[in-house]
């Protein structure tokens, strides 16, 4: 939270790497966690993301456009019941579009993203997220990130190691982060939230992220059967 009268404006984190503090307006905020909780609730429920070695994840997570499951992206979710995910509204595509247009100052970038999937990862008091990288979109365009709730400390780092140099900064209700360009491939993490930050207005408690990415997948599957989606 911020007490000036304006919240700070747009800071590079690293190069392509941008955190627009209080980008979403508390109305825009209240819609956004109207439309997570619609989401979480089906065609595919929200859910712990098992992986490979048996650990599961500590975050909740429900996706839109593409599901992911470690480490890529299906049609259907194969690993939560196998019904077919909701589309990606053409609202939120247009969110991501104004996004990266505003974090760039690049009305052309922002124009030409075309985001086709979102993942929303929701956050209790305790759960986070290790160091990695997102890297199973076959797009190199850049990750869109919003964040809502409770705020929470982001490890920025770098896209050779897990480790230093990284920049710690929070992200709170309303910010918007997007990497791309020569951070595309930065690691990243939550290390924690921090629970009770949320204004009590947006009767969220805890922390929701979405973020919108350009998966590299085809689009277009008119014509498949129902049998051969992923
Ligand atoms: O919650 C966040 O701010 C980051 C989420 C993230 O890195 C991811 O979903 O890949
Ligand atoms: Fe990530």
């Amino acid at each position: 939270m911020t007490d000036a009268l304006f919240p700070p404006a747009r800071r590079e984190i690293a190069p392509g790497a941008v955190h627009v503090p209080g980008w979403l307006d508390p109305a825009a905020q209240r819609r956004l966690v109207a439309a997570c909780r619609a989401w979480a609730r089906g065609p595919v429920p929200i859910r712990h993301t098992r992986l490979p070695r048996g650990g599961v994840m500590s975050v909740q997570t429900v996706c839109l456009g593409w599901h992911w499951s470690p480490y890529r992206y299906t049609r259907s979710a194969v690993d939560a019941g196998g019904g077919r995910v909701a589309e990606l509204p053409e609202w939120l595509a247009e969110l991501g579009r104004r996004a990266v247009a505003e974090a760039y100052g690049d009305p052309a970038a922002g124009a030409a993203y075309a985001p086709d999937t979102a993942l929303v990862n929701f956050y209790d008091g305790a759960a986070r997220m290790g160091m990695h990288q997102d890297k199973d979109e076959r797009s190199a365009a850049p990750v869109v990130s919003l964040s809502l709730g409770d705020t929470c400390v982001f490890r920025f780092g770098n896209t050779e190691t897990r480790t230093r140099p990284y920049t710690d900064l929070e992200l709170a209700s309303g910010d918007l982060f997007v990497f791309g360009g020569p951070s595309r491939y930065a690691y990243h993490a939550v290390p924690k939230t921090l629970p009770g930050t949320a204004d009590p207005a947006l009767g969220l408690t805890g922390r929701l992220n979405i973020t919108l990415r350009e998966t590299g997948l085809p689009a277009d599957r008119a014509g498949c059967p129902p049998s051969s989606r992923r």
